[in-house]
């Protein structure tokens, strides 16, 4: 055949396929049966589905970071970071480091890598990556403006049986292992350093390792007192079973009040360290939305302490309920946008007391279990009465107090253990002077420290016992000044012998 022929074969043959072509858009646009068109389509999706199986034959799962709208982190995406930080040191280029428990190392793979693995013969590959945010992200929400992060996990189309149902399932099993294995405990904070985030690892808390030295047996206060909370700590955590029955979630709400350095906040560390649980400590005045709080709450995982810290400070708390009005324009700014973004007149916390109670109290407290609530302030007089009740939501109230004899004794063996503190003559003027004076323990505690190698009990004593006489004697020039003011009201002219 030579050349002009072949042009012209093919330039029939051109001919034919488009009047195919035009043929069968006709016939498919025409088709008045909806069935036959259903059935065109499903044998074409098969047909190109076996096409692309043999060009390209490997399948993938994704393991987004957020399950349900951004919501709630998805445990399957943070099993699969755990168990990648074995799989993945073998093989990546380009690790991150994070801090374990003790002196452990973490090392996680870094965005953009990809780490292969085997599994009973078969080769998988994972890799770490996100997605921008949209660009309709409110630029004042992290969690909306953050990356959408992923796991992703590719194989052949052969292995598909045994990647879904067995593979799948030993990374997950072997993940939550890991996690167990390298977890320390962790305070956590809601205050984010803007600067730190490289995007990958953003997230509502932030944290660090948590190892407050303080347990119960170093916190001076009532024998009794506190192994009532001991007790108490004790039937909450083997509560499972009994929260259950009755349908209760399974949390507990307590409010320490005392005055400053009187050790509310030891105590959370002392309830931490007693149950083993992590903290989060909630700094209100950053939350400003409802939405941002109950973001937050979600966030919170199981076996915690969530503390609230003076919280007369951090809220309003004066108990009134918001009108459904003011609820309703509330809802609708937190939709709109950020309350702090410039131009807004009130850049207060919109959250309350009462606020914050109903979402403890109410349907979102059945997110996680075995969580204690704690909140503290200097000024329980200042909360609405209702939330002081026996059966509010603070289930369990403790007044932290001045030093009482019984507190001294306790604080001076353990501040000047080795020596016969008790055995010494200023112990007892310092403890008669506590019961007359009032003095907060931290003070007691910081005068009874050896400030010197030179310092013993003695010095020590005489430090607190000066301290302690001063207050006394401050304190009573007080009330003779207070006397001296309301005699002058009453109009008594107190005299001397010589009359003056
Ligand atoms: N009852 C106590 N027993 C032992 N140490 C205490 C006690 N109270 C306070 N301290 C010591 O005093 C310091 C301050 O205590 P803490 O911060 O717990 O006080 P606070 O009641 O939380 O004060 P604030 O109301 O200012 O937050 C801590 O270092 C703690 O070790
Ligand atoms: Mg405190």
């Amino acid at each position: 055949m030579d050349a002009l022929a072949a042009y012209s074969w093919f330039g029939q043959l051109s001919v034919v396929v488009s009047v195919v072509a035009v043929c069968w858009t006709m016939v498919w646009q025409n088709l008045e049966h909806i069935r036959l068109q259903q059935f065109f389509a499903r044998n074409f999706n098969r047909r190109a589905r076996r096409l692309a199986a043999i060009v390209d034959p490997y399948l993938s799962v994704t393991f987004d970071e957020y399950e349900g709208g951004r919501i709630k982190s998805s445990d399957a995406f943070k099993e699969v970071r755990s168990y990648l930080t074995t799989a993945s040191t073998r093989d990546v280029r380009h690790l991150r480091a994070e801090c374990g428990g003790g002196d452990k190392l973490v090392l996680t793979m870094a965005k953009g890598e990809e780490v292969p693995d085997a599994f009973r013969g078969a080769t998988v590959w994972w890799s770490a990556d996100a997605v921008p945010p949209p660009r309709d992200a409110a630029p004042w929400s992290r969690a909306s403006r953050a990356e959408r992060r992923y796991f992703r996990l590719e194989f052949h189309e052969s292995h598909r049986d045994l990647v879904l149902n067995h593979y799948v399932p030993h990374v997950r099993s072997q993940g939550r292992a890991i996690m167990v294995q390298n977890c320390q405990r962790r305070l956590y904070t809601n205050i984010h350093n803007e600067g730190y985030d490289d995007g990958w690892y953003e997230d509502v808390w932030t944290h660090v390792p948590f190892d407050h030295p303080k347990t119960f047996d170093k916190l001076a206060m009532d024998p009794a007192k506190k192994n009532e909370i001991i007790d108490d700590l004790d039937m909450f955590r083997n509560g499972k079973d009994y929260h259950n029955r009755v349908g209760k979630p399974w949390k507990r709400g307590y409010l320490l009040y005392g005055p400053p350095g009187t050790g509310k906040s030891t105590m959370v560390a002392a309830m931490a360290n007693y149950l083993d649980y992590d903290v989060y400590d909630f700094e209100l005045t950053s939350v400003k939305t409802n939405t941002e709080l109950r973001k937050l709450l979600i966030e919170t995982k199981s076996k915690s302490i969530m503390v609230f810290e003076d919280i007369d400070c951090s809220l309003d708390v004066t108990g009134k309920r918001r009108s459904k009005e003011e609820e309703g324009k509330d809802e609708e700014e937190d939709k709109d946008g950020d309350p702090r973004r410039p131009g807004k007149k009130d850049a207060r916390s919109k959250v309350t007391l009462s606020g914050l109670l109903n979402f403890i109290d109410g349907l979102w407290s059945a997110c996680g279990e075995e969580r204690l609530i704690v909140f503290t302030t200097n000024h329980p007089e200042k909360l609405e009465p209702a939330l002081l009740v026996r059966t509010g939501p603070m289930d369990k109230r403790i007044e932290m107090s001045y030093c009482d004899a019984e507190s001294f004794g306790f604080l001076a063996r353990m501040h000047l253990d080795g020596e016969d503190v008790e055995g010494h003559e200023l112990f007892s003027v310092a403890k008669a002077l506590l019961e007359e004076v009032n003095m907060v323990p931290v003070d007691v505690g910081e005068h009874l420290t050896r400030k010197s190698v030179g310092d013993d009990a003695g010095s020590c004593l005489a430090r607190l016992v000066a301290a302690l006489q001063k207050a006394k004697d401050e304190e009573a020039a007080k009330l003779e000044a207070a006397r001296a003011e309301e005699d002058g009201k009453k109009g008594i002219v107190v005299q001397d012998k010589d009359g003056n």
